[in-house]
């Protein structure tokens, strides 16, 4: 069975950011991927300069009455990132409700992309939309550390505080929330990252139980940039093969972007030459380039069990 993927997220003419890390890892996991670029931009805005255009609302509109038109809107899942404008970003609420009523088993996936390390790198305006209109229709959330913490209002300190921060965020609707990645101490020492999964699942009685998992993941001392998109779209891809198991999801969640990481930074490290930091074009992200990538990682990230 065809399974369609509606990915509203940022072009970007070089590297890999939003549906250029996206797209492709799923196409060769077989989803059939649409996609609107919210974006296009000649590079991701963490490089010196960078050129664009932003679409709007409105155009945003026109492709969807296009895809309307010809009866072609029918998707199984959705998945949104970076986006810079407020009445776009309403829209694209309106176009999700459209769809989950359309077919109410849709599966929406939201990387709610405004900042990370303490600052926000899109308007603050876009947070309350965020919070009140867009991660009430989320079934997976995404965020990282800085974003869980804006949208509950909670600092994240301790394991505790991220537990709480995660039930706060099914509180306000997702299901499943993964904290992809946050400041916390892994029990494994300073190398390694901490991660944090959330997700309710309903049992056959009816109870709702909750499976939360921590991963520990090698860290590499630079700072990528699309990584939170590849997280995104593979996380999609994982937990429609493993709808519930939130643990199984993550590890080859992980592991994909293990591989992914150890590759740019290998490939970065030797274009800056020794002791030389390398720069943002360096560090592009070195892509999955075909199903092996995905399937056959380095090493295999195993998540603890809460
Ligand atoms: N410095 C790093 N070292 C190792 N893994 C990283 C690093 N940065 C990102 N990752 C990987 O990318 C995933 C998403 O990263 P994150 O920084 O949380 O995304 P975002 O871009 O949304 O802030 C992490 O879960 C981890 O697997
Ligand atoms: C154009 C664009 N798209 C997407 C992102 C999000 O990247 P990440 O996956 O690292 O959150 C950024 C980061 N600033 C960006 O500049």
């Amino acid at each position: 069975m065809e399974c369609r993927v509606l990915s509203i997220q940022s072009h970007v003419v070089r590297g890999y950011v939003g549906n250029k890390s996206a797209a492709f890892p799923l196409q060769v996991l077989g989803f059939e991927v649409d996609s609107i670029n919210s974006v296009q931009f000649s590079n991701h805005t963490g490089y010196a300069h960078w050129k664009g255009q932003v679409l709007t609302a409105e155009e945003l509109n026109v492709l969807y009455e296009g895809i309307k038109l010809n009866n072609v809107n029918h998707y199984d899942y959705i998945l949104t990132g970076y986006s810079r404008d407020t009445s776009f970003l309403e829209t694209v609420v309106d176009i999700i409700q459209e769809l989950k009523k359309a077919n109410p088993g849709l599966v929406y996936v939201c990387d709610p992309v405004m900042g990370d390390h303490g600052a926000m790198y899109v308007p603050e305006l876009l947070l309350p939309v965020y919070k009140n209109k867009v991660v009430p229709v989320a079934d997976i959330l995404t965020p990282n550390q800085f974003e869980a913490e804006i949208l509950t209002g909670r600092k994240i300190t301790t394991e505790a505080d991220a537990i709480e921060v995660m039930d706060l965020l099914h509180k306000m609707g997702p299901e499943t929330v993964v904290l992809t990645s946050t400041d916390l101490l892994s029990k494994r020492g300073e190398e390694f990252l901490v991660a944090l999964g959330s997700q309710k699942i309903m049992k056959p009685g009816g109870t709702v139980i909750s499976q939360k998992i921590c991963l520990d993941i090698p860290k590499v001392d630079a700072v990528f940039v699309g990584t939170g998109d590849l997280f995104a779209a593979m996380l999609l891809a994982w937990t429609h093969f493993h709808p519930k198991d939130l643990k199984a999801a993550c590890e080859k969640t992980v592991s994909v972007m293990h591989h992914v990481i150890k590759r740019t930074i290998t490939y970065a490290n030797e274009m800056a030459g020794p002791g030389k930091k390398p720069s943002p074009a360096q560090l592009e992200l070195r892509m999955v380039q075909s199903k092996a990538d995905i399937e056959n990682p380095t090493i295999v990230v195993e998540a603890n069990l809460l």
